[in-house]
């Protein structure tokens, strides 16, 4: 400090503030370094409180002489020196320590990218496309937080004008620029909520909908893996949960702390000393009567096991009363019930002189901030360095602030908690799916040819049980392909990596010569259609249901959609016709109605590719007729089809037959070619026409 005496004493202050700073920082570094006998949460809290109680008294002092002459922040800067400066310093720094401690805020344990911090950073980022309504609500936030800040401040200033007495019509003014002031405040606090609540919807339906779509972007499997409910549960309870805690508790928190801050600026302007008295003694009044609150908790657990296991005796005895009769131990059961209660009341008496301990405690710390105050501020008064007015001022400051910072403490955990569900969400949100992404290619021409090359596929998480082993085949346009086989031989599963369910470990899948992953997801799914073995419809209109994923289709193009798939006529028979709701999981309809809505919705794509795996087993005669008539006459429109079907005279008329068993093709030909080898394919068919135990099914054999 004598090196530094010529300069000014603003620079100067900072001058020793760095130095401070920086032979703290070191020490602390050594101290963690070494870590021993540190407590973590101590370890954790030196470096902010090197920084704290080195720049405090100087940053405030530049902050005075911005606003104020630089006569108050000279004395305080002089003060610094002095051992009373000194030991408030540290008292001050020690106090924000011990409330940041006790606001969880120092995140032990947290690992980067993850924990509480992320989470809010994630949660901050999806409130990024509101901010201009949350500057909007920051500035009646603030309006409105001025405007209750001005009540107490004009109840202090009636205070000097009535002790004055020198302008009668000043307490009048002064009424009324209060009551303006409460309106305005009122009004500005009713539009911020309102901003505020539409504003967190938004942000909830924002959220809700991210995670559905992540959820939909998430591979077949993951579906498979995870249970329904689980999945269902995070994209809305947990959203709900969140966003609920969030807009509650969060705008709570939002409001409080504005208020606390604008309370303890208007106390450090009104008169710094007291303020810093307050910052020194509202840590101790808080979190004294908060301890206590913990064992008086600790204790009314306690009561509540005891109150248990008393009652585990009388269950126990009732439960057993003729072995407790035919041994004639009533007194014994009722002696042990009685010991029991006595611990049960031994406790209840502790509990009781902790709960009224910790209210003597909250009301008494309380109140002897507020006699300090007064007693301090009384000496002020004395001295001529506070006004009697803002005396009052600032005890009803003192009031608001401390509540403020109740509310702010009971309110905290809430919004962890909700911080807590909603990195269950993001987990979602971030998961990246198990399967090569889409591609953008969409060419305008697409011929249909598809390829199977030696594929090798296992479901996930068996890898040990090939499902395919080594299967190639191809689809040509202008051909109808049909897959035969026993049941679990694979040909629903073939259908399944040609839709891009899953990817297979070894192998490709190619269509017009360029692997599926390539084309445009949407585009893929156009050009490649699936009537699957057990077709979902969904809760709404049949018409609907045939345009399903194709936006708006007109009557016309559903309803020869529908004749081609023989559904027409069966749909024009029903009472609402193409409006009937198909009801959930199409359960209002039958199941070969059901089959023959799906076909149409398939043909509705007119696809390049068209996948039938059991698709019509439950379709009337005629139905049936028309759908293989739609079959054969697309395939010689030039359309690839793949049929599987276990109804063997369904695909004699195919141009190739593939016979699947155990994941691998063990005869490939026409009918004609395959009954003449005499193989399996020949075997099933006797089968089937038999009408042996099998009956109709393949899976019989
Ligand atoms: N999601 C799945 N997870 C694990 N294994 C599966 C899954 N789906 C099918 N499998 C198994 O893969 C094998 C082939 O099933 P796939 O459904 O492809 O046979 P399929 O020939 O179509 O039978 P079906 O004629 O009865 O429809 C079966 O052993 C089956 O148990």
């Amino acid at each position: 400090q004598l090196l530094l005496q010529p300069c000014p004493p603003l620079p100067r202050a900072w001058a020793v503030a760095l130095l401070r700073w920086g032979l703290l920082s070191v020490s602390a570094y050594v101290a963690r370094a070494r870590g021993q006998g540190l407590p973590g949460a101590l370890g954790d809290a030196l470096m902010p409180l090197a920084a704290l109680v080195s720049f405090l008294v100087p940053g405030y002092a530049t902050l005075q002489a911005q606003c104020l002459p630089l006569g108050g922040a000279v004395e305080l800067l002089h003060g610094w020196g002095s051992w009373e400066g000194f030991a408030l310093n540290y008292l001050i720094a020690g106090a924000a320590a011990a409330l940041w401690h006790q606001l969880g805020l120092s995140d032990k344990g947290a690992t980067p990218g993850h924990g509480p911090t992320a989470s809010i950073g994630r949660l901050l980022s999806c409130m990024k496309p509101d901010l201009p309504r949350f500057l909007l609500m920051a500035a009646f936030l603030l309006l409105s937080s001025l405007g209750e800040m001005a009540i107490p401040y004009y109840t202090g200033k009636m205070t000097d004008w009535i002790m004055s007495e020198d302008d009668p019509s000043a307490f009048e003014r002064a009424i009324w620029i209060m009551s303006l002031i409460t309106v305005g405040s009122a009004v500005t606090e009713f539009i911020c909520d309102c901003l505020y609540n539409t504003t967190m919807n938004r942000i909830h339906s924002r959220i809700q909908s991210s995670v559905f779509r992540a959820v939909l972007r998430q591979e077949i499997s993951f579906f498979r893996t995870s249970q329904t409910g689980d999945i269902t549960s995070r994209v809305t309870t947990d959203t709900d949960t969140m966003s609920e805690a969030l807009s509650e508790k969060l705008s709570l928190l939002m409001w409080y702390l504005a208020r606390a801050l604008f309370l303890y600026a208007l106390m450090l302007w009104l008169s710094l000393r007291l303020a810093l008295f307050v910052t020194v003694g509202l840590p101790v009044i808080l979190l004294l009567p908060k301890l206590l609150g913990k064992i008086h908790q600790s204790l009314a657990v306690q009561v509540q096991e005891s109150l248990a296991k008393a009652s585990e005796v009388a269950v126990e005895t009732f439960q057993a009363m003729a072995t407790v009769r035919s041994f004639a131990n009533e007194d014994g059961a009722a002696r042990r019930y009685g010991e029991r209660l006595q611990e049960t009341y031994q406790l209840n008496k502790k509990e009781a002189g902790a709960y009224a301990i910790s209210m003597w405690t909250n009301s008494l710390s309380g109140l002897a901030l507020k006699v300090g105050i007064l007693y301090y501020g009384g000496l002020l008064v004395t001295g001529g360095d506070v006004s009697s007015g803002d005396l009052v001022s600032f005890v009803l400051y003192e009031m608001q602030f401390t509540s403020a910072v109740e509310v702010l403490l009971s309110v905290y955990p809430s919004v962890q908690k909700a911080v807590g569900s909603s990195e269950k969400i993001f987990q979602y949100m971030d998961r990246t799916p198990q399967i090569t992404p889409s591609g953008t290619y969409a060419p305008p021409n697409l011929k249909g040819v598809v390829q199977l090359k030696d594929i090798w596929f296992s479901y996930p998480g068996q890898d040990d049980a090939p499902v395919l082993k080594g299967v190639s085949l191809e689809l040509r346009p202008g051909q109808v392909t049909a897959l035969v086989g026993p049941s679990g031989s694979g040909k629903s599963t073939v259908v399944a990596l040609l839709e891009r369910f899953f990817d297979p470990q070894r192998g490709q899948v190619l269509l017009d010569g360029r692997p599926l992953s390539d084309y445009e997801h949407r585009y893929l799914h156009r050009k490649v259609a699936l009537v699957s073995q057990r077709p979902v419809l969904f809760a709404r209109s049949l018409h609907e249901n045939i345009a399903y994923g194709l936006g708006e289709r007109s009557r016309e193009e559903v309803t020869a959609a529908a004749r081609r798939a023989g559904a027409h006529g069966f749909i024009a028979r029903l009472s609402q016709g193409y409006d009937t709701d198909a009801g959930e999981m199409g359960g209002q309809i039958s199941g070969g109605q059901k089959q023959g809505v799906s076909v149409a919705r398939a043909l509705n794509r007119d696809p390049r590719v068209l996948v039938l795996d059991d698709a019509t087993s439950a379709l009337d005669t005629e139905s049936q007729v028309r759908v293989d008539k739609e079959v054969y006459e697309g395939a010689r429109a030039g359309r690839s089809v793949l049929l599987i079907s276990h109804r063997l005279s369904a695909v004699e008329r195919a141009d190739h037959i593939v016979v699947l068993e155990g994941g691998q093709i063990r005869e490939q030909g026409t009918h004609r070619e395959l009954m003449e080898q005499r193989g399996l394919y020949w075997r099933l068919v006797q089968k089937q026409q038999n009408g042996a135990e099998g009956g109709t099914d393949t899976g019989g054999q």
